[in-house]
Order: structure tokens, then sequence, then C-alpha cells
């Protein structure tokens, strides 16, 4: 059984980057590494049409937070056989979002801390209803606010395919998302967290390695 390790952080704040430089570090040292990030866009209808809805569409779908959480619960659950079978057979599987994800965005939709009744709903909803595995460990990658918003803006800049959405340039919502986070890594809300501010490669598989 490989770990199962789940990296977390706020919209642009270097997330696929730190994912891409685990994976080739950890492949060149010869481990068996299988990763997937969430949500999956263009393998998922629900996935789409959250993303749809983050980009101005579906506008009463995008106003309740439930059903929005829900959509990103049920790409995830389509994924749960797909994710065990990876964990059996690897050495490390890397998710790059998970389900905290959907408990720090939606308790900061709706103004509510890690005690909230969304982060309990989702915490359910995924692990004990759907059955996605919990992660081994959580990579919080705590850059400061203003630094991933200015990254996330950056890419969007200078890559068309990658438009900033509703999320991305609602900074009071990011710095509640943040504030969540943080909640969740103290309240241990799921299994140990590591925290990191742009990331060491190095420093943080030599720290994931020994836990
Ligand atoms: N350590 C870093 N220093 C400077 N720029 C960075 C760093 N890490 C990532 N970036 C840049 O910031 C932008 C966002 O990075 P990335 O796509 O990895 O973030 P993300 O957390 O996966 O974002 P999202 O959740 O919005 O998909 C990219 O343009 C990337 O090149
Ligand atoms: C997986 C997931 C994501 N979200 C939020 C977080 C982001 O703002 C967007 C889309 O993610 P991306 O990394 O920018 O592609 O959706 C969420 O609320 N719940 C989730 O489960």
């Amino acid at each position: 059984m490989g770990q199962l390790i789940a990296v977390e952080g706020l919209d642009g704040a270097g997330k696929n980057t730190l994912v891409t430089a685990l994976v080739d570090r950890w492949r060149s040292d010869g481990l068996r590494v299988w990763t997937l990030t969430f949500p999956r866009y263009g393998a998922s209808v629900t996935a789409d049409l959250a993303a749809e809805a983050l980009h101005g569409r579906h506008g009463d779908l995008r106003d309740s937070v439930y059903a929005m959480a829900l959509m990103f619960a049920l790409d995830r659950a389509d994924a749960a056989a797909e994710i065990r079978a990876a964990v059996a057979d690897h050495d490390i599987v890397l998710l790059d979002r998970y389900v905290a994800s959907n408990a720090a965005y939606n308790a900061a939709r709706l103004g509510q801390d890690s005690d909230g009744e969304v982060v309990e709903w989702v915490r359910h909803l995924e692990f004990d209803r759907f059955g996605l595995p919990a992660p081994d460990h959580h990579v919080l990658l705590g850059v400061p606010p203003r630094v991933a918003m200015d990254r996330a803006a950056h890419r969007a800049a200078t890559d068309a395919s990658r438009p900033q959405d509703l999320y991305e340039r609602d900074s009071d919502l990011q710095l509640r998302v943040d504030g969540v986070y943080r909640q969740l890594a103290q309240s241990n809300w799921m299994s140990p967290w590591l925290s990191t501010a742009d990331g060491d490669v190095a420093d943080l598989a030599a720290r994931l390695s020994r836990e």
C-alpha cells in the first residue's frame, strides 16, 4: 500500500507546480508515483458543470453552496475506486486538491469556520458515504493570499486557456479560504498536515518520507 498525499492551498498558490516537481523527484528516485488533479475537468460532467458555473454560467447552481459542494464531491466519488486501486499499486499517490478544498471553499463562502456545518457535511458525504480514502498526509501550500492572487492574475494574463474564475477574482473569499485552511490544519480535521511556503521540494520530499 502506498501513501496517499493531498496537496491543498489557494488558487494560484502553486499546487500544480509543486506536485509536478514532487512527481519528477520521486520518479527519478525510482518510486512508483500516481497523480490526479481535482476537479477532473474534461473527465467528469459535474466537474465541468462546476467550472462553467465558476466562469459565469448556471448562476442558480453557483448561488447554492451545497449544490456546488455536491458537484465537486460527485466528481471525486466517481474517482474513488481509481484512487483506491492506485494506492494499492503505487508507492505514492499525490492528489492536487481533495476533500479539504470542498470544506475550505464552501465554509468560506458561507462565512463559517472550520467547525461550521458545511465542513462536517462535506466530511460525512465524501469519506463516510462516498467512501473516499482518507489521506495519510496533507501538504498545505501556505503562501500569503496576496501572493497567490497575484500569481493567479499573472497566469490569466499570460495564458489564455486559464482565465480567472469568479472565486479567483474574489479577494475577500480568498482571504476567508486561507483562514479556514489554517483552522483545518490546526484542528487536525483529517490527518497530519505539513505546511510549506513555496515548497523547497527536496526538504518537503524528505519530510514526507520521514513521516
Ligand atoms: N514558487 C513560485 N514562484 C513563482 N511563481 C510560481 C511559483 N509556483 C507557481 N508559480 C506560478 O504561479 C502560477 C500558479 O501556479 P500553479 O498553477 O501551480 O498554482 P495552483 O495552486 O495549482 O493554482 P489553481 O488552484 O488555481 O489551479 C503559475 O503561473 C506558476 O507558474
Ligand atoms: C476540488 C474543489 C475545488 N473547489 C474550488 C477551488 C477552486 O477555486 C475551484 C476550481 O479549482 P481549480 O484548482 O482552480 O481548478 O473550485 C471547491 O470548491 N471544491 C472542491 O472540491
